[in-house]
């Protein structure tokens, strides 16, 4: 297999079978078994085509005058994986246009010639002239849309979440940051290692670094398992939940969407230092069996079961964090694809869920313990609207989330959100995490 043969077979993939290209571009990777330059050339174009593809797809309607729907699988994904070598990588167009050509073999001759047309098509007018013309064509937000590949649905809400802050003018901002794959973080296992030991650069986490290059798996730290490849907003996400007041030695802490287990490896590291317990839980099967092994280590106890059960176990933990389920449109930068298969439905129904989660949360910590609230979404309906929802319900002080992320990254510049923290790809190099903390007082 070459390297565009392997992105043809992943981004076919990722839109016939919904598969995610961080678990099948490796895999098929692995198979292949192709130079380290290649792997590099296969991975970037992969991951661009599906983040730009907004674009791609736009150009593609315009160029073949007809609807993306109307045009065939194999046909569609050469297009953008050519549009992408055109655009943005550098390959000689007539490379571009041969090479991708060439990948369908053994495809009708008509479908062959429909992707060189378009393409020969592309490299001759210009890509980007191509693109300037049917972004002039549009306004407002249309238009930022197309010229920064994201949805409309998701560039809106990412609008309505700053401007909620008073922040509006830094969506372009984000949109790019959106955009930029982002460097590898690891977080340092508190009790097994230190931050200064894992080389790199020191990100807003107490226990975090971004690694400049190099593959994390082979970091000698992450071998030992004493450090992980964790987003720093993650690591502080999880952190806060510790710091929000002080442990007492015998705490039981819950960790309730715990799949595939990053925060809690934190948690049960920390949980560890501070002689409290952890139990890891997780509704899927196959990704409690990710929690087991990401917290094998620690000899805490996964369970298996839908988090809102713990609604019948009333004031049973001091600490819980739930890490609820979401749109994850504030990962954007992680999950390429992930922007083209969310839809506008799946935020009310998530929110729903995510209401019965910390409802759960809610009655099974004790009063006078803490609730993390934590969301890789920005959108206000997941966030603010949930918790707002929450606290209306249950008795309940709202904590100075902010103080205790300023505690854990001293410095960090936070937006003013109703005692909550929202942090951004732009502005802090994490992904787009929402935390807050909740006290029972009852
Ligand atoms: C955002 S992810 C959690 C990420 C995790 N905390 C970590 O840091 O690795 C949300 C998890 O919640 C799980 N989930 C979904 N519905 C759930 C439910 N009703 N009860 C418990 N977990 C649920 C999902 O399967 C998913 O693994």
């Amino acid at each position: 297999m070459t390297a565009r043969s392997v992105a043809m077979s992943v981004v076919l993939d990722v839109h016939e079978d919904d598969v995610f290209a961080n678990l099948a571009l490796p895999s098929r990777l692995q198979q292949a078994r192709p130079s380290t330059a290649d792997a590099a050339f296969a991975t970037e174009l992969t991951y661009g085509t599906l983040r730009w593809q907004g674009q791609y797809d736009a150009v593609i309607e315009a160029l073949a005058s007809r609807p993306i729907t109307q045009i065939d699988p194999e046909p569609l994904a050469a297009l953008r994986i050519g549009m992408h070598q055109i655009a943005r990588m550098r390959v000689a167009d007539h490379a571009a246009v041969h090479e991708t050509v060439e990948l369908m073999q053994g495809q009708a001759s008509g479908r062959r010639g429909f992707v060189n047309a378009l393409l020969r098509k592309t490299a001759k007018l210009g890509f980007t002239t191509i693109l300037d013309d049917l972004i002039a064509e549009r306004s407002g937000d249309d238009a930022l849309a197309l010229q920064h590949s994201h949805p409309l649905w998701i560039l809106q809400s990412l609008r309505r979440s700053l401007a909620a802050e008073g922040a509006e003018a830094e969506l372009e901002s984000l949109l790019i940051a959106d955009n930029d794959p982002p460097a590898v973080h690891l977080a340092a296992l508190p009790g097994l290692t230190t931050r200064s030991k894992l080389g790199g650069t020191h990100t807003a986490s107490p226990v975090g670094a971004a690694l400049d290059s190099g593959d994390p798996a082979s970091h000698p730290l992450v071998r030992a398992q004493q450090a992980r490849v964790q987003d720093s907003g993650s690591q502080l996400a999880a952190l806060a939940l510790v710091r929000a007041q002080a442990v007492a030695k015998g705490e039981r802490w819950l960790d309730m969407c715990a799949g595939p287990g990053g925060k809690a490896a934190l948690l049960a590291a920390t949980a560890r230092q501070a002689g409290a317990t952890l139990i890891a839980n997780e509704v899927q099967p196959h990704r409690a069996k990710l929690v087991e092994r990401a917290i094998a280590q620690f000899e805490t106890e996964v369970t298996v079961q839908d988090g809102r059960d713990f609604a019948d176990e009333p004031d049973a933990f001091d600490r819980i964090l739930v890490d609820a389920p979401c749109t994850g449109i504030g990962a954007l930068r992680r999950r390429p694809e992930s922007r083209w298969r969310k839809r506008p439905s799946d935020v009310a129904q998530l929110a729903d869920l995510q209401h019965e989660l910390l409802d759960a949360a809610l009655t099974a910590v004790k009063p006078g313990g803490i609730v993390a609230y934590v969301t890789c979404s920005p959108h206000l309906a997941e966030t603010s609207g949930v918790v707002q929802k929450a606290i209306r319900q249950h008795s309940v002080e709202v904590l100075d989330t902010p103080s205790v992320i300023t505690q854990l990254s001293p410095g960090i510049e936070l937006g003013g959100r109703d005692g909550a923290v929202q942090l951004w790809p732009h502005r802090h190099e994490t992904d787009a995490m929402f935390v807050q903390l909740l006290r029972r007082t009852e």
